[in-house]
């Protein structure tokens, strides 16, 4: 987690081209919400979906009903396919936190659009989000997840694309998701290894909120930093899941208190109510603390 940190807890597709969808974005506490071009979008709509980007970013509320600044991302189409260029020089001009990049296959696929951004927009400028949804980008994704750890790259975050797994792979989808759990985790190691947000892909599913509030609270204990979701009604369980419990907030701050006591001055290694304590323990508990901070949980 970086001094930046921003909360990625609940990541909401809304097709550009539903406008009733669209209509609701200032009423949502969700954290980012990713205008779709890409799979929501039936290809008839495209260049229609595509126009309607300057409308929509012109109305961006700065702060969502709950006086949250919701992150702004567009998920354009492959570069490879026909529309994809032009969608991300209309994204980009847009100035979103950040545009997803689908079907990334391998390191080349972020590179050719970073150079595409770079020709156009300032080096600083928006950020790349690259969907982890096809075999090859799981054979990758160590190379892959290498750019993270260079700022010219662009790429900040990855996002776990389930159905195109399910249906490039042959795996069978389960409610557990037992056949997945290996390749998510694979996500999350490469995600840190680089240095990036990790968030899950979508549950289909968006009636069963119970089925749903399950798997955020397993995503959480894998590591992800919170989940793509479909619907309105899956925010508040992935807001739930993604944050630090009660318990966990009290017990960083008891970590941080100890290792601030005068007599632990200098020590690598304390003990707290009979266990074992480090000093990497008290850099989690600040992070952990910190990140509850930036969610007023
Ligand atoms: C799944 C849906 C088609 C369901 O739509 P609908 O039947 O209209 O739902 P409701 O009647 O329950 O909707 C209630 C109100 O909420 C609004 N709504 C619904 N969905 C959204 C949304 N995503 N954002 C904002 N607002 C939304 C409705 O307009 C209703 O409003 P109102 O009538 O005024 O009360 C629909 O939810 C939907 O289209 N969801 C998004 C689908 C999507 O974006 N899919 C692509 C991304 S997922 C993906 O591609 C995964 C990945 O790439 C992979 O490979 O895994
Ligand atoms: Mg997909």
């Amino acid at each position: 987690m970086t001094d930046s940190y921003r909360p990625r807890r609940s990541v909401l597709y809304v097709p550009a081209s539903n406008d009733k969808a669209l209509a609701k974005i200032a009423q949502l506490s969700c954290d980012a919400i990713i205008i779709d071009l890409e799979d929501a979008v039936a290809p008839a709509d495209k260049v229609a979906a595509r126009e309607k980007l300057a409308g929509i970013f012109a109305n961006r509320p700065v702060a969502n009903h709950f006086g949250q600044r919701c992150e702004m991302v567009v998920r354009v189409n492959a570069l490879a396919s026909e529309w994809g260029a032009a969608d991300l020089l209309a994204a980009a001009g847009c100035e979103p936190d950040g545009i997803l990049l689908p079907k990334v296959d391998t390191p080349r696929d972020l590179l050719e659009a970073g150079d595409v951004l770079d020709d156009n927009f300032a080096p600083d400028s928006v950020k790349l989000w690259a969907m982890i949804e096809t075999p090859k980008a799981l054979l990758n994704i160590g190379t892959i997840a290498e750019l993270g750890r260079d700022p010219a790259s662009r790429l900040v975050c990855f996002v776990s694309g389930t159905n195109d797994l399910v249906k490039d792979t042959g795996v069978l989808a389960t409610p557990d998701r037992r056949y997945l759990v290996p390749w998510l985790m694979q996500m999350v190691l490469a995600a840190r290894a680089g240095g990036l947000d990790m968030v899950d892909g979508v549950s289909n599913d968006f009636r069963d909120l119970d089925a749903f509030a399950q798997e955020c609270v397993e995503a959480a204990a894998m590591g992800f930093d919170g989940k793509t979701l479909i619907h309105p009604a899956q925010i508040e369980a992935a807001n739930r899941a993604f944050s630090p419990s009660t318990q966990a907030v009290a017990e960083a701050r008891l970590v941080s208190q100890a290792f601030a006591l005068a007599e632990n001055t200098g020590k690598g290694v304390i003990a707290l109510n009979g266990k074992m304590v480090e000093r990497l323990h008290l850099g989690q508990a600040e992070k952990l603390l910190a990140k509850a901070a930036a969610i007023g949980a």
